[in-house]
């Protein structure tokens, strides 16, 4: 059997779907399989998951690739895995789940965010972390446990990210990652937790949760048997723990190339910006907002600016539509719509209705944290119909873009951009004229996948670094650069100075609606 014929799984467990991906050793995509994701939101803020549930779901997207990739088990050279960030997964006794997971997405911790934001230890811990607080988070999440709920974390051995879990389910170890690890209870700089942190969050007492580090570009451990069953694989065959999904994504689709660092936005549910750095060359801001995440390359980090939600905006708004037409009898499936997009946009005509695209029912975190942030349209007249009104959500998600970036420095030069979303030029020319920066589409389907099947690249020694990986990987898929616009740049200019005016002095009304909502009796 030739190199050629060997493969390896990134399996990318993400918010709406998980998905399992074989390569070849050169970064060739060969097949991919997929099960949707399931989770459950309630009135309180809540946004649970089931552990055991997405466990069966990961194995069932693996034993799907096995179906559609011939000898899948005997030529799998190693299987790494990502999954989306933030939240808390809690295992107890004998690995058993302690309770469903509270995921990134779960604004129950927002008042024990708002308390430990205002701590005197808190800069500190900022500084450490380089990380703002907010309720996605797991410290912020156990933090809240521990003051509301601390029967849950009396019964858990372990605090655990969705990736942890699932590797727990592949290898038996109870680890995490880097970046994860040094983002929510540590340092960037060490990648290692940091007793600051762990202070200032109080959970000096719960320090026995945190489990070991493990690089997964360096260490990879063997699959099970009783997983090797689940799955379809061989047991034995190595196992890799991927970082946090927001930068596989990044790491495979260019956020790095060339051995330069550059900036990513990926257009997903949620909207990740983020710029590749030295750990030296990170500015911390005053506000203490935002992430550094490290990247399985030594000495390099990104630091990341995050909205909460990017494409569920489009996806309201879709959702406002199909209603709409279904009440008028002419149901439409909502792919059907989203094709519709780019046309309508094309429809309206460029002006300065402005949408804030803070939809999520967690507020906004990045680049300002408000947990009561709402989204909302300004500057609507008689004349503005529902193109028009589509036009300002995709400029919305644009506008959301350059904020993040100017909480980062200066604008990137070029801008590399992956997700769903991107697949529309609307979109595309919107993120470049709001940014004022050519746009590189990375051609790769599956970025996230592809990134963490990088790291496991790295850790079974087909590359000897993570730079001469990427040189196969992911360079030679960047797309040519889209130049922006020079009259639109000039519009999103202004659009910008009136974007950060509202939502500056959005903040009051906000807080007062939130009240107006706790307020309001039941079935009022
Ligand atoms: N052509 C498009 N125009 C605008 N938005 C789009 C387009 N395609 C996808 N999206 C947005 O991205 C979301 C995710 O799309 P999807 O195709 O499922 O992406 P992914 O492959 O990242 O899962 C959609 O629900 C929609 O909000
Ligand atoms: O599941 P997706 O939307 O790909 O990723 C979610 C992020 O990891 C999350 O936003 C972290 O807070």
């Amino acid at each position: 059997m030739t190199s050629t014929e060997k493969i390896i799984i990134g399996i990318d467990a993400g918010t709406s779907v998980i998905k399992a991906v074989a390569f070849d050793l050169s970064g060739r995509q060969i097949a991919t399989a997929s099960v949707r994701n399931r989770y459950t939101t309630g009135d309180d803020g809540s946004a649970t998951q089931s552990l055991d549930q997405t466990w069966l779901d990961c194995a069932s997207a693996l034993r799907g690739l096995g179906e559609k990739v011939p000898d899948l088990a005997s030529r799998t050279a190693a299987i790494a895995v990502t999954g989306q960030g933030d939240g808390t997964w809690l295992v107890g006794r004998g690995n058993m789940p302690v309770a469903d997971a509270w995921l990134w997405l779960d604004a129950r911790a927002a008042p024990t965010v708002t308390a430990l934001a205002g701590g005197a230890q808190n800069r500190a811990r900022f500084e450490a972390t380089g990380t703002g607080l907010n309720t996605c988070q797991q410290g912020a999440q156990l933090a809240h446990m521990d003051r509301f709920a601390p029967d849950l974390l009396d019964r858990a051995e372990a605090a655990l990210h969705c990736k942890d879990w699932l590797y727990l389910n592949l290898t038996g170890l109870r680890a995490t990652d880097p970046s994860e690890a040094s983002f929510t209870f540590g340092n960037f700089r060490t990648r290692q937790y940091d007793a600051v942190v762990i202070e200032a969050l109080g959970l000096d007492h719960r320090r026995g949760l945190l489990p070991e580090i493990i690089d997964g570009s360096e260490t990879t451990h063997p699959l099970t048997s009783e997983a090797a069953k689940a799955c379809g694989l061989l047991a034995g065959t190595p196992v890799c723990l991927g970082y946090v999904d927001m930068v596989m994504t990044a790491l495979g689709a260019g956020v790095r190339s060339g051995a330069r660092n550059a900036a990513c936005s990926t257009i997903g549910s949620t909207g990740v910006h983020l710029r590749a750095k030295s750990v030296a060359d990170v500015q911390l801001n005053r506000e203490g907002t935002g992430y550094v995440i490290a990247l399985p390359i030594p000495g390099i980090v990104t630091q990341v600016q995050t909205n909460m939600g990017a494409t569920i905006n489009i996806d309201w708004i879709i959702d406002v539509a199909a209603y709409l037409m279904a009440e008028a009898g002419k149901p439409a499936s909502h792919a059907d719509l989203i094709a519709r997009i780019d046309g309508w946009f094309a429809e309206s005509r460029p002006g300065a209705v402005l949408y804030h695209p803070y939809i999520s029912e967690a507020g906004e975190r990045g680049p300002f944290v408000n947990a009561n942030a709402r989204a909302g349209f300004t500057g609507l007249s008689m004349r503005h119909g529902f193109p028009d009104l589509l036009r300002s959500v995709v400029e919305g998600l644009g506008l959301a873009t350059r904020d993040c970036y100017a909480a980062m420095g200066a604008m990137p030069e070029e801008l590399r951009v992956t997700g769903g979303a991107t697949r529309s030029v609307a979109l595309r020319r919107s993120l470049s004229a709001a940014v004022n920066a050519p746009i590189r589409q990375s051609r790769r389907e599956e970025t996230g996948a592809a990134g963490v099947a990088m790291m496991a690249a790295v850790a079974v020694g087909v590359y000897s670094s993570m730079d001469d990986c990427i040189a196969d990987w992911v360079t030679p898929l960047l797309g040519d650069p889209e130049t922006p616009d020079a009259s639109e740049a000039h519009r999103f200019d202004r659009l910008f100075s009136a974007y950060t005016d509202v939502r500056q002095a959005m903040a009051p009304a906000w807080d007062k609606l939130a009240e107006a909502a706790t307020t309001s009796p039941v079935g009022a």
